[in-house]
């Protein structure tokens, strides 16, 4: 059986394919979010990581940040892993020889185009922003690299101005071209469009790095794969600067979900989420999709009667699909049928009055505002003043 229900309306809405690879830049990107360091062995664990789900491309890092980031960016390189490994690069020559140093496959040469950054940022007209950005992916070209060149803050560049770069970003040999949405002023409308017109332009493949200040990177994000951008950027957990960036693990689903791509091993996703919650210090609200705690938990009494039969009743993809696992949880909202079928698993045979007077006490007991713990549970049972037949003895 498949372990997600299909949406029909994928099919009613003609939902085009889509051919597309993942570049993830949790171990740049990510790592811009304040106050998070990863150490280099935590670099290497997270890269192995990501290299058993499956992304083609890890960006490692941004080598001339510091002698300790080119080392941890090296040694990624130096795992021999599936996954190519990428590093960030300004429109600087120094920077294309700092990732040169550690080995990498691949250097993403970016330069801001939008009249604010040109402005209050880099203090160039556009045209000496132009002429150090293509000089650098023809200095990283001739020293053998695979080249995307992103345009910083794209989405908020003057149009024409933005369809010539990247124009001649091809001319001067890059192997893709980036639309970054620095700031996250995009919606899938929007992304669409630019992305539709980008390919009337370019021939080489075009790259989708999404911000989520508004929330809608990972809706952004596919609507540029269905507009024909090849390169997906995520982060796990979503963790980047500001809000974040599109999150891997929602963009793993969504594509096998939405678009049948099952090449990824998302049942390794859970696990990634908690390590990179840990190197990281940034912990997934519970109601985080794919990844929070509660995922895959049920409260309701409606809702654990249904899902006890059968569970694609109130979830959409299996925990096992994604690593994780199902938890029936004991409050306010609980129901006889739920009570039953924990008691039972507890070792208690408890008939139907008893149920439902246990199901009040522990109604009772949610003043604590918690969930009641098992220990709890077997206390209240207890204290039901019953005799308690244990089937399983
Ligand atoms: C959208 C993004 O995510 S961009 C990536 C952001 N990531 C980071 O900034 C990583 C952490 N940064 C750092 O460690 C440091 O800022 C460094 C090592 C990159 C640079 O440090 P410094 O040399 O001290 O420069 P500083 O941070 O003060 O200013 C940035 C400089 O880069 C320049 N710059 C910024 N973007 C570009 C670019 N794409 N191409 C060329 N130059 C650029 C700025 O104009 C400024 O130049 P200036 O020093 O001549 O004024
Ligand atoms: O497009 C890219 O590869 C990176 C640019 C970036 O990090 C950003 O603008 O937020």
């Amino acid at each position: 059986m498949q372990d997600y229900s299909v949406n029909q309306f994928l099919e009613l809405a003609k939902t085009p394919k889509i051919e597309i690879e993942v570049c993830d830049v949790t171990l740049r990107d990510g790592e811009q979010m304040p106050g998070v360091v990863f150490r280099p062995d935590e670099k290497i664990d997270i890269a192995i990581k990501l290299d058993e789900v499956g992304v083609e491309i890890i960006e490692a890092g941004f080598p001339v940040v510091s002698e300790a980031e080119m080392r941890a960016v090296r040694d990624v390189s130096n795992l021999g892993l599936d996954s190519k490994i990428s590093v960030l690069s300004r429109s600087v020559p120094k920077d294309v020889d700092a990732a040169l140093a550690c080995d990498v496959d691949m250097v993403s040469v970016f330069i801001a185009t939008s009249d604010l950054h040109l402005k209050y940022k880099l203090h160039m007209t556009c045209e000496e922003a132009i002429k150090s950005a293509l000089e650098t992916v023809e200095y990283a070209k001739d020293h053998g690299l695979i080249v995307r060149f992103s345009a910083e803050d794209a989405t908020r560049t003057e149009f024409n101005l933005l369809k010539r770069l990247y124009k001649k970003a091809e001319e001067c040999r890059a192997d893709y071209v980036s639309i970054a949405d620095t700031v996250g002023i995009m919606n899938p409308r929007t992304v669409y469009f630019l992305v539709r017109e980008i390919k009337k332009v370019v021939k080489i493949p075009i790259c989708m790095h999404c911000h989520d200040d508004l929330g809608l990177a990972l809706a952004n994000t596919l609507a540029a794969a269905e507009a024909g951008a090849k390169q997906l950027h995520t982060t796990v957990n979503g963790i980047g600067e500001r809000s974040g960036n599109t999150p891997l693990e929602e963009l793993m689903v969504a594509l096998r979900v939405h678009y049948s791509v099952d090449r990824y091993d998302t049942t390794k996703l859970t696990d990634l989420s908690k390590l990179v919650q840990s190197y990281s210090g940034v912990m997934m609200p519970k109601n985080k999709a794919v990844v929070g705690d509660n995922a895959f938990a049920h409260e309701s009494g409606i809702h654990v009667a249904a899902v006890l039969e059968e569970p694609r009743t109130y979830e959409l993809y299996s925990p096992e699909m994604v690593g994780s696992a199902r938890r029936i949880i004991i409050g306010k909202h609980t129901g006889a049928r739920a009570l039953k079928y924990i008691t039972k698993k507890m070792g208690y045979d408890l008939k139907r009055d008893e149920i439902c007077l246990l199901a009040e006490r522990v109604k009772r007991c949610s003043e604590f505002k918690r969930p009641i713990s098992c220990d709890e549970l077997r206390k209240l049972i207890h204290d039901l003043d019953i005799e308690i037949v244990y089937p399983d003895l």
